[in-house]
């Protein structure tokens, strides 16, 4: 067994921290033969309920969870973090953008990379989850300037899992037999959900569903607006497949993607598809040795394309705006 990860998780108190954390204790993070020591963060009126779940993390007698703290002050919570999951932040209510959180949660992004630059550990990888999440975590990896900024990604997996779902139902195929879907650009309504190289059971999956009208006017339509649709039947956002998908992100970083497969992330652009460098935008990626690497070479087309550049506008607008606000 080897030595314990320290993981740190913000907003623990919130709804999508506590469909995470125990999973995280379970093992399904990083692998069963991981010891964790959980370090959560939450603002000083949420401590309390925080400390209340480590209790109940405690209850759970999990094997590989070797400890649990508390915190209210980032610089505590991220010293000698392995991995960050940045959670706490507002979520949208019904009619709201997700891009309308940007003054809202932007400044709790900057202390936490400040945080993250003066104490985290060298091998530290920060997945950001609170919205507007790639606009986030660009002012996090903004502000911790010694962090590689490979090691700052923003979670576009709930969207990429989505994607999967509404084509399995749509082929009637297990999950299992789709891959290389890909979202592209930002994790808000402009995102581009893409099956032109995805594959069913080793076939096209465009050419298997076979039809266009549906796949621009429905299935790009629902997986983008998938949120907002959640917020609206539920009655609050999405808080257990965002955790789950999560989940999804830091093992395959840790673990490697599958053989003949991809992910969809969002990580900072290094010019390729087009994307301004530095724009923490979502591509197609892989795994390997802890590293994602972006998928190189794939055909984009003139209907992709103008959905990619689309939303990758939209990402150098939130840029500016927090330019504006100071926060990067
Ligand atoms: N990227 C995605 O796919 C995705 C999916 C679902 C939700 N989200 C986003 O995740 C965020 C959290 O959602 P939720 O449903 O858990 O919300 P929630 O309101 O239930 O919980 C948020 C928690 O964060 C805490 N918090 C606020 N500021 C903090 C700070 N500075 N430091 C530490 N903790 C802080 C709050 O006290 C609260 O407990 C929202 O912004 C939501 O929009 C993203
Ligand atoms: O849509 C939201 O506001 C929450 C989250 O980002 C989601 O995609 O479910």
């Amino acid at each position: 067994m080897s030595e314990s990860v320290n993981v740190t998780v913000t907003g623990a108190a919130g709804q999508i921290g506590y469909a995470l954390l125990f999973r995280i204790a379970s093992g399904q993070l990083l692998g069963a033969d991981t010891r964790v020591k959980l370090r959560l963060l939450e603002i000083p009126q949420a401590a309390r309920a925080a400390e209340g779940t480590a209790l109940e993390l405690q209850d759970g007698a999990f094997p590989l969870l070797a400890g649990v703290d508390v915190f209210d002050d980032p610089k505590q919570a991220f010293s000698g973090a392995n991995v960050a999951l940045l959670v706490g932040a507002r979520p949208r209510t019904k009619g709201m953008e997700r891009g309308d959180l940007l003054e809202a949660n932007g400044g709790i992004f900057k202390p936490q990379g400040e945080a993250i630059n003066a104490g985290a550990a060298e091998d530290i990888k920060i997945l950001v989850v609170g919205n507007p999440a790639n606009t986030n975590a660009l002012i996090a990896q903004r502000n911790a300037p010694d962090v590689p900024a490979e090691r700052f990604t923003a979670m576009t997996r709930l969207d990429h899992n989505r994607a999967v779902a509404q084509l399995s139902q749509r082929l009637s195929v297990p999950v299992s037999e789709i891959r290389k879907v890909t979202i592209w650009g930002n994790h808000s309504a402009t995102q581009f959900p893409d099956i032109l190289h995805a594959e069913v059971a080793g076939r096209n999956a465009a050419e298997a569903v076979g039809d266009q009208q549906w796949y621009a006017d429905e299935f790009i339509p629902r997986v983008a607006k998938r949120g907002a649709e959640i917020i609206d039947v539920r009655g609050a956002s999405s808080a257990a497949s965002a955790a789950s998908a999560a989940i999804d992100h830091v093992f395959d970083w840790v673990n490697g993607t599958r053989e003949g497969d991809w992910t969809s992330v969002a990580l900072p652009s290094d010019g390729s598809y087009g994307v301004p460098e530095g724009l923490i935008s979502s591509f197609p990626v892989v795994s390997r040795g802890g590293k994602w690497e972006i998928v190189q070479g794939l055909d984009i087309d003139a209907f992709s394309r103008a959905r990619i550049d689309a939303s990758v506008a939209e990402l150098a607008e939130e840029r500016t705006a927090v330019e504006r606000l100071g926060l990067i």
